[in-house]
């Protein structure tokens, strides 16, 4: 997508040929900022503090990571050292294990010559394909909303609410989420995005509202807590998150909040969706309250607060009473009967065994 009227992804390969260039996250909306990430140890951290993040960004990066690892020292001992540290970076994603996975399985019967270049190709064959998995989800959320504006009688506002950031920011491109809503946009048709600021770290407010304005998209910020009031009011006709990891019954992990978003467009009849590629699924997994390991983060992101003064600089601020304790989870998990649909690469189907099963018939089972 466009940062100022140029055209961005979220990771490429820098100028020197062989660094790893990445749109540094944490400095956004302020700064458009890059990082070339030159070890897999920079790859690992940038991962670990968020300057890359969002499920598919996650696995790509990781599989970068691997190609500077291969770079570093090809044999076997350090792919799997490699493979471990930078699995061990976040926890919930499942991109991050699917992608090491695939790259490490391909190069492993490989001569230790031939891994680096194996490894970079892999990588990058794994961007262009979240690339046109995501532009595919864009394609198929679009007659999601195209069906329920015309149903609605083709006002001339239709309300989609989005928590977090599942935006292109969160991807190579195009993104999860909001891939049906920039197409439905593109459609003209009259897409109002409510944006959850999303606590702690707020991706909703620094990120999905800086993609939405970047490409024209009408948005509107809001507390995390107003979600459903505005739905008890009919003032959001759909939602749609993104996912970081979905079981094969079709429970949806996503950031912390998003169950509770799912609760109310339930008790108020919201259609609620979850937009993901077939890397976000977790084959191997039935019960993701029970089984998905939910990311704990560090309580100065609940505790502390980074913004623009008034004179333009950027700084952090204490918001708690010194003493107090904080809990800072990263994600919950929303149960598959709250979920109207999944919709992936392959089309939109019911968040459940039999649905995933239609469209994923070789891996399903
Ligand atoms: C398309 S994955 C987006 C997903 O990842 C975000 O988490 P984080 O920013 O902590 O990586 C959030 O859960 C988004 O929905």
């Amino acid at each position: 997508m466009k940062i100022y009227g140029e055209s961005r992804r979220t990771i490429w390969i820098a100028a020197d040929s062989w660094g790893v260039e990445v749109i540094d996250q944490t400095r956004l909306p302020f700064e458009v900022e890059t990082k070339v990430l030159r070890s897999m140890a920079a790859a690992a951290e940038a991962i670990r503090t968020m300057v890359v993040r969002g499920a598919p960004l996650i696995g790509a990066t990781g599989a970068y990571g691997l190609a500077l690892a291969m770079r570093e020292d090809p044999s076997d001992a350090n792919l799997a050292e490699a493979h471990a540290t930078l699995l061990a970076t976040r926890p919930t994603a499942v991109n991050l294990r699917w992608a090491l996975d695939d790259v490490a399985g391909r190069l492993a019967p490989m001569a230790p010559s031939e891994r680096m270049s194996a490894a970079y190709r892999r990588a990058a064959e794994i961007c262009d394909e979240d690339v046109e998995s995501c532009r595919s989800i864009g394609r198929h959320g679009l007659e999601i909303i195209r069906g329920l504006w015309e149903k609605k009688g083709k006002p001339d506002r239709f309300d989609v609410l989005t928590h977090c950031n599942a935006g292109w920011l969160a991807t190579i491109d195009w993104g999860t989420a909001l891939a049906p809503i920039y197409m439905a946009y593109e459609a003209g048709i009259p897409v109002h995005v409510w944006v959850d600021e999303t606590r702690p770290r707020n991706q909703g407010a620094s990120l999905t509202a800086f993609e939405l304005g970047q490409h024209g998209v009408d948005h509107t910020v809001i507390a995390d807590n107003l979600g459903g009031h505005l739905m008890q009011h009919g003032q959001v006709d759909m939602a749609i998150v993104g996912s970081d990891r979905t079981t094969a019954a079709g429970d949806v992990c996503n950031k912390i909040g998003t169950y509770l978003k799912a609760l109310a467009a339930h008790d108020n009849g919201v259609p609620f969706y979850a937009a993901l590629p077939y890397t976000t699924i977790d084959w191997s997994l039935s019960d993701g309250v029970e089984e998905i390991p939910i990311e704990e983060r560090d309580g100065r992101e609940l505790s502390h607060i980074t913004g623009r003064t008034e004179d333009g600089s950027l700084a952090t601020v204490d918001i708690l009473p010194r003493g107090s304790r904080v809990a800072n989870f990263g994600f919950d998990v929303t149960p598959a009967r709250l979920v109207t649909g999944l919709i992936t690469e392959r089309g939109v189907c019911a968040a459940s065994r039999e649905g995933l099963r239609g469209l994923y018939p070789e891996v399903a089972g």
